[in-house]
């Protein structure tokens, strides 16, 4: 029965269509039989005929528009200052005014002074950003931000295959520039030392390589256009680190704890999107020895034993956010 029905069902739909398709194939067999008798008095029916489609289409248009999708429409209105309005219920004193990458002008006409030395500020690393600012670049893209060795390739259903920056250090910089990006993708350095600066200008000038200060070898060959590099604002650390995570700034040399690249980059989200998704987040709880923390890798938490991280409150810091709805997660574990 319920066969026969939708078999009916589709009947009728192609039985009007076909009605519809008709009276456009008959029109223009009736002009031609007319055109002989009176060219003037076709004209002036072709003309109203043109004008009745046009405001039936038309009519049809706004009709479909307010009271068939009225929900969608509104959806796909980009919801601007919401991030903002939220994020300041989470960070004390937020603001967007602080660019997103460092620029020459600060550190050559002016000189900034920062309060902390890398990563929380560039204090006394001044001379060799200033060398490397020389040879970058700071403008500003749209966002689709991928961390580290983060992968695209295989994985383009779940994150997609665009890549507008990817955040990285010396020790993380081992992806395939290549496979991984975009031709355009934006390399952001994240500074955590002062070698990390030496490394890039190294790097891009082909200067002798340094070995020593790394806590994992860099690669020593790495294919980047100067143009596409940028160099991270460290007071995006800073907040995550004072705000998100509460860890005391006046005591950092103490504290042997820094925050995430993932962390630092939702902070950032936080500082210039209208919308931040997140996708690959969220540690297995403590006592799971089994559960791989990489979305799409094998490694266990044993393996950040040694990681200056901290898991739980980095977990609690997104958890908040989540209920917040500042941001919203599109995979789980
Ligand atoms: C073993 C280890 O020390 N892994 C660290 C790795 C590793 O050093 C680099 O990939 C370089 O190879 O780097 C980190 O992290 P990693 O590069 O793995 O991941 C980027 C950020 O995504 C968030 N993340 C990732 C996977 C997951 N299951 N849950 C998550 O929350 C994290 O916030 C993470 O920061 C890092 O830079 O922060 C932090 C990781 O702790
Ligand atoms: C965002 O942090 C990155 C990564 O997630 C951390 O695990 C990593 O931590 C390393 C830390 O930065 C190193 N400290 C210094 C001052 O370099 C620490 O060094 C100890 C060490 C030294 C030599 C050889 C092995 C270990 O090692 C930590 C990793 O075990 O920092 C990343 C950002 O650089």
């Amino acid at each position: 029965m319920e066969d026969s029905g939708d078999f009916h069902n589709s009947c009728e739909v192609t039985s009007s269509g076909r009605d519809e398709s008709n009276s456009h194939w008959v029109m223009p067999h009736l002009l031609i039989k007319m055109l002989s008798k009176s060219r003037w008095k076709i004209l002036a029916l072709l003309v109203v005929f043109a004008v009745m489609v046009w405001y039936y289409t038309s009519w049809e248009e706004r009709y479909i528009q307010l009271f068939y999708f009225p929900v969608q429409e509104e959806k796909s209105v980009c919801p601007q200052g919401e991030v903002e309005k939220k994020t300041a219920l989470l960070i004390g004193n937020y603001t967007r005014d602080h660019p997103l990458f460092l620029q020459l002008k600060d550190y050559f006409w002016v000189k900034t002074i920062s309060p902390y030395e890398l990563p929380y500020g560039t204090k006394g690393s001044e001379d060799v950003l200033l060398r490397l600012l020389a040879i970058t670049s700071y403008s500003v893209p749209e966002t689709i931000l991928r961390l580290n060795n983060a992968p695209v390739y295989g994985y383009e259903q779940d994150v997609g295959s665009k890549t507008t920056m990817r955040l990285f250090y010396p020790e993380s910089a081992h992806f395939n520039p290549k496979r991984e990006n975009n031709p355009d993708t934006l390399l952001v350095l994240v500074p955590f030392k002062p070698m990390d600066f030496h490394w890039m200008e190294s790097i891009l000038n082909d200067k002798k390589r340094v070995r020593k200060g790394f806590w994992k070898q860099p690669p020593l060959i790495w294919d980047a256009n100067p143009e596409q590099v940028r160099i991270l604002n460290p007071y995006f650390m800073e907040i995550t680190a004072a705000k998100l995570l509460n860890l005391p700034m006046k005591q950092l040399r103490k504290v042997k704890q820094k925050p995430t690249t993932g962390l630092l980059a939702i902070t950032l989200a936080l500082h210039f999107c209208d919308v931040v998704h997140i996708a690959g987040f969220g540690y297995p709880d403590s006592g799971n020895k089994k559960q791989t923390i990489h979305y799409y890798e094998q490694i266990t938490l044993k393996s950040m034993a040694a990681s200056e991280h901290n898991v739980s409150h980095e977990a609690l810091a997104i958890k908040k956010m989540l209920e917040l709805r500042v941001v919203k997660n599109l995979t789980y574990f």
